[in-house]
């Protein structure tokens, strides 16, 4: 009875608790500091970003200081300890700043906060000291950011039957292998290497290590061209000979295929808050035009075409960010909740391209133009369905939970 009555009185507060003032997803349960660096974050993309994004997008590259002055926000570092320079808000903070990132360029955002983050919890996680010190805290200076060598030619979703090899001589690793679709390939100050250390032994043959692009051996191919994401360089790499010492292995011989998955399960969160971001930013764009194009007579977003089509835009970006808000929480609070993650990347990289492609049918021709913002929205969104794992790959991830667990909530 007293339950009862507890529960009444905290109904009664609840419902008569005043109504926040902004929309519903900017008040849900976060910390005065997870807004605060979100609120930082926010506030420098959309003076410092978004006026120059196109403009970047057309030149593919963006100025040196701004790399320098997301490190100076402190915004490599939001997943690093204190002792080595970050601020240690975690894994819903850095979801909350990859949004934000995203709003202004995806790729940014990817390169800040897609690939860096989750690693420098892998090298916290199981870097040893000298790592830490070598490898985490360029990174967390921003000084530079970590590139992940894993795809190849022959091999992308299927990650386990990677060639590239790592021979044991002497004291040494030699490394030989052909790497693909490496963002920073070029331009990264670090990288995380997937190698065989043992072929036969498959999966547990596969080792992580820590790598210095532009070592000996290390090799940039070519600088692809690419349909979006065009200020980073996405490269092909030929490693030949590449000399590593046992102090390069990150975490234990054979157990880097598992840390990997690992990284990338948290990478994921990080892609469904790009896709909400990129999607929030064409969004913004259609309803600014709408209340103010019009067309018959009227504002495009009195037509009801046009206002459905809105209304269907808002509450698919809601439900995707409340998704990666979930799947973010369930991180922070040690469930490695796989399904969730995956689940959250693919709603939101969908939702991204159906939010794109209607916010460029809302502009018409305009919005097809060069030069527009829409347009390279909806260049930059594609690739999200396909990085850090495919639409396929994450519905085999889901349904394996869902074989194992059935539909367990979470
Ligand atoms: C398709 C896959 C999901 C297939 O995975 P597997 O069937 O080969 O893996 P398992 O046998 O299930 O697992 C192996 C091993 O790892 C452990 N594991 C798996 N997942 C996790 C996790 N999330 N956290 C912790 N541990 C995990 C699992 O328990 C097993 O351990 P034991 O053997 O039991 O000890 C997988 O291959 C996959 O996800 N493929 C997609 C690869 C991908 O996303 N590639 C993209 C590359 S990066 C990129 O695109 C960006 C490049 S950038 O921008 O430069």
């Amino acid at each position: 009875m007293a339950e009862l009555s507890a529960l009444r009185g905290g109904l009664t507060r609840s419902v008569d608790a005043p109504r926040p003032p902004d929309t519903l997803s900017s008040r849900p349960r976060f910390t005065e500091d997870q807004l605060a660096i979100r609120d930082l974050t926010r506030r420098f993309v959309r003076n410092e970003i978004v006026p120059h994004a196109v403009a970047w997008d057309q030149a593919e590259a963006a100025p040196a200081h701004i790399w320098r002055k997301l490190g100076e926000l402190g915004l490599h570092g939001v997943c690093a300890p204190a002792e080595l320079g970050g601020s240690d808000m975690g894994v819903v903070a850095w979801a909350l700043v990859v949004e934000e990132l995203a709003y202004g360029d995806c790729a940014i955002a990817n390169q800040i906060g897609g690939v860096s983050f989750p690693f420098v919890a892998k090298l916290v996680q199981h870097g040893t000291e000298r790592q830490k010190q070598e490898f985490l805290r360029p990174v967390v200076e921003g000084r530079h950011y970590i590139a992940l060598l894993l795809s190849e030619p022959d091999v992308g979703s299927d990650l386990s039957n990677l060639k590239t090899r790592a021979v044991r001589k002497g004291d040494r690793w030699v490394v030989d292998g052909h790497k693909i679709f490496i963002s920073g390939g070029s331009s990264a100050g670090a990288a995380i290497l997937l190698a065989s250390t043992d072929p036969s032994a498959g999966k547990r043959g596969l080792t992580a290590f820590l790598i210095k692009p532009h070592m000996p051996g290390y090799t940039v191919l070519r600088r692809e061209k690419k349909l979006g994401h065009r200020i980073m360089d996405i490269c092909q790499i030929a490693l030949e000979g590449l000399e590593l010492t046992d102090e390069d292995v990150l975490g234990p011989v054979g157990d880097g295929y598992r840390i990997i998955l690992e990284g990338l399960d948290t990478n994921r969160i990080g892609v469904a808050a790009q896709a909400v971001g990129v999607a929030q930013a064409g969004y913004d764009q259609a309803l600014g035009h709408a209340r103010t194009r019009k067309s018959f007579g009227k504002f495009l977003i009195e037509h009801q075409a046009i206002g459905f089509l809105l209304a269907d835009m808002g509450t698919r970006i809601e439900a995707a960010r409340q998704l990666y808000h979930h799947a973010a929480r369930l991180k922070e609070e040690g469930f490695s909740r796989v399904k969730e993650a995956s689940m959250a990347k693919l709603f939101a990289a969908e939702t991204a391209e159906f939010v794109c492609s209607s916010a460029l049918q809302i502009f018409g021709g305009a919005g097809y133009l060069q030069g527009s913002v829409v347009e390279k929205l909806y260049r930059d969104q594609r690739v999200l369905q396909i990085y850090e794992g495919t639409n396929e790959v994450l519905k085999m991830i889901i349904q394996r939970d869902l074989i194992a667990n059935g539909s367990a909530l979470s």
